[in-house]
């Protein structure tokens, strides 16, 4: 019997015999035909709202439940200490390396790819796909992405070199763990949670969390962790630096609610974006799994991994989605905005960024008290598939227009401060005022097309053709999908009427003469005096 097979009967079996109850409408396929590995399958036709699987919260595998707090209860108090990211790490390599044949998980682990990186680094490499482990010629294939900026390699390797000795063996004491966990071991562990690992909100939280907050407080005693609480976690695997000298956050993983978990079966589903039919539902003791949507006799019932875009999912997940996923997006880097108003106005690349610097310093300085205040300069825009773009990109053009258009009269960097900083303070409120009122002007619109043009130059013509029905899974493909996804969508904001004459949602925006509004700044700038004006801000696009 090929391997594949087994490993999927004897992952069946383990369900079985843990008590996870599973709808006889459902059933573990191999999808290797369609490079999709295991996935799962309709049986019969299914009504919207059919549970298809539930999963006992025992059977699952996290820091509250693992074979390494089993064997040293101790431990718990520090591992909760570290990130969810780095904490379940932690527990997969005790489980993986040192429990083997003998944990509990073992016939779930084995469907894992984690366990391929005990066999061989040809097999590692062809069992992994995610961006870590593309090599730069291939990383060169995705250019002009901005994904290339969030491979997010060193930051893993980072990390390993902060657990391993260091806090797994020296602070944790974890000696059998000793010399068993190569870069190549723990990048497996990493890729496998990054793709397959669920958040699961603790189901007795409330009672852990008082119990947590006594324990901490002798632990702070006792161990005088002096630093300041971290910062929210960012997403799965990028997580921040350690904040203490020992790499231990004093904050506990506990009182975010939840844990992230290895989740058997529910994490054997797919995704897809636009066929999505299926979703993870926590009660009490048990995770279920269920229909979205009516699911037909032979379909796949497909899970999402979030609103990624197709880059997004390359990156952690190691495929694509060939017809585009449902939250593609473009993206614009700012240095390509002032780059076009370098080239097209009398303002220099060090105006423009002072320009910014001053327009951000009055927006922040007014509405510091505004929770929902963004800054408008950022590295990059969105411009989605849909044809909407985020409101800063708007704000950001709109505002570097007229500048530039008051710049040709009032040469504002030969102006004293406290003048120009008046200035850039009329022109930021005027500005807000013309966006809320739902208008634009006319060369914001020649400035937004032309942008968004010299990006579109940025992509091979492979970009601009249509998708291809079917394509096999290599990198270089992949690739092609990308930048074809971001085209397309970078391709859909140039379509005027959508993104802004019959946007029902940000717009519907009107086009003015740019002149008569330059006309009013500039009149008024002569007649105001030095008691300065309120400025507005701009607030959260709903789109980011
Ligand atoms: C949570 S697992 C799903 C189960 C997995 N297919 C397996 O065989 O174990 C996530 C991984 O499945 C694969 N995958 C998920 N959705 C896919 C899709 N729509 N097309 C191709 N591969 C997919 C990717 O390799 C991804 O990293």
């Amino acid at each position: 019997m090929p391997l594949f097979t087994k490993g999927t009967m004897k992952f069946t079996d383990w369900l079985n015999h843990h008590d996870i109850t599973i709808s006889s409408k459902v059933l573990i396929a191999d999808l290797r035909n369609s490079e999709q590995g295991r996935g799962v399958i309709a049986l019969d036709d299914i009504n919207k709202g059919e549970v298809l699987f539930s999963i006992p919260r025992d059977s699952i595998l996290n820091v509250g439940n693992c074979s390494l707090i089993e064997d040293y209860p101790d431990i718990k108090q520090k591992l909760v200490h570290l990130t969810h990211w780095e904490s379940l790490i932690i527990v997969l390599l005790y489980e993986v390396l040192v429990k083997g044949e003998n944990s509990k998980w073992n016939d779930y682990l084995d469907v894992l790819p984690v366990k391929s990186a005990q066999f061989n680094a040809k097999q590692h490499e062809e069992t992994f796909n995610q961006l870590m482990y593309w090599n730069s010629d291939e990383l060169h294939l995705l250019e002009p992405s901005l994904i290339l900026e969030r491979v997010g390699k060193d930051l893993a390797v980072s990390i390993y070199n902060k657990l391993y000795p260091g806090i797994i063996i020296e602070e944790l004491g974890i000696k059998e763990l000793e010399g068993k966990v190569t870069l190549d071991m723990y990048l497996a562990i990493a890729s496998t949670i990054m793709s397959y690992s669920f958040d699961v909100e603790i189901s007795d939280f409330d009672e852990q969390e008082e119990n947590e907050e006594e324990e901490e407080v002798e632990d702070e005693e006792e161990e005088e962790l002096e630093e300041e609480e971290d910062d929210e976690e960012k997403e799965e695997g990028e997580d921040n630096e350690s904040k203490t000298q020992s790499g231990m956050e004093p904050r506990s993983i506990l009182m975010d609610g939840y844990y992230k978990s290895m989740v058997p079966l529910a994490d054997t589903l797919n995704a897809d974006t636009n066929l999505h039919n299926a979703s993870l539902t926590y009660v009490d003791n048990e995770l279920v799994m269920k229909s979205l949507k009516a699911i037909k006799k032979g379909d796949q019932i497909y899970n999402t991994y979030s609103d990624h875009p197709n880059s997004e999912i390359l990156r952690r997940y190691g495929y694509v989605e060939t017809q585009g996923s449902k939250y593609d997006f473009g993206e614009i880097p700012l240095n390509l905005i002032t780059k076009h108003f370098e080239d097209t106005t009398g303002l220099t690349e060090e105006s423009i960024k002072d320009l910014l610097h001053f327009v951000n310093q009055i927006i922040m300085e007014e509405h510091e008290d505004d929770e929902n205040l963004v800054d408008i300069v950022l590295d990059s825009y969105d411009c989605f598939k849909s044809g909407d773009v985020i409101l800063e990109l708007i704000f950001l053009i709109q505002i570097l227009t007229i500048i530039a258009a008051v710049d040709k009269t009032e040469s504002i960097m030969t102006l004293e401060e406290a003048p120009k900083y008046q200035l850039i303070n009329r022109i930021s409120k005027k500005c807000y005022q013309l966006i809320e009122s739902k208008k634009l002007t006319n060369q914001f619109l020649e400035n937004y097309k032309a942008i968004l043009n010299s990006r579109l130059n940025q992509y091979p013509k492979l970009a601009s053709q249509p998708y291809e029905p079917k394509i096999p899974f290599t990198r270089s493909k992949m690739a092609e999908v990308v930048l074809k996804s971001e085209y397309q969508s970078l391709k859909n904001c140039l379509d005027i009427d959508k993104t802004f004459k019959k946007n029902e949602d940000l717009g519907p925006f009107k086009f003015i003469d740019d002149e008569k509004l330059i006309r009013n700044i500039i009149k008024k700038r002569a007649q105001e005096d030095s008691s300065g004006e309120e400025t507005s801000s701009i607030k959260k696009s709903k789109t980011t």
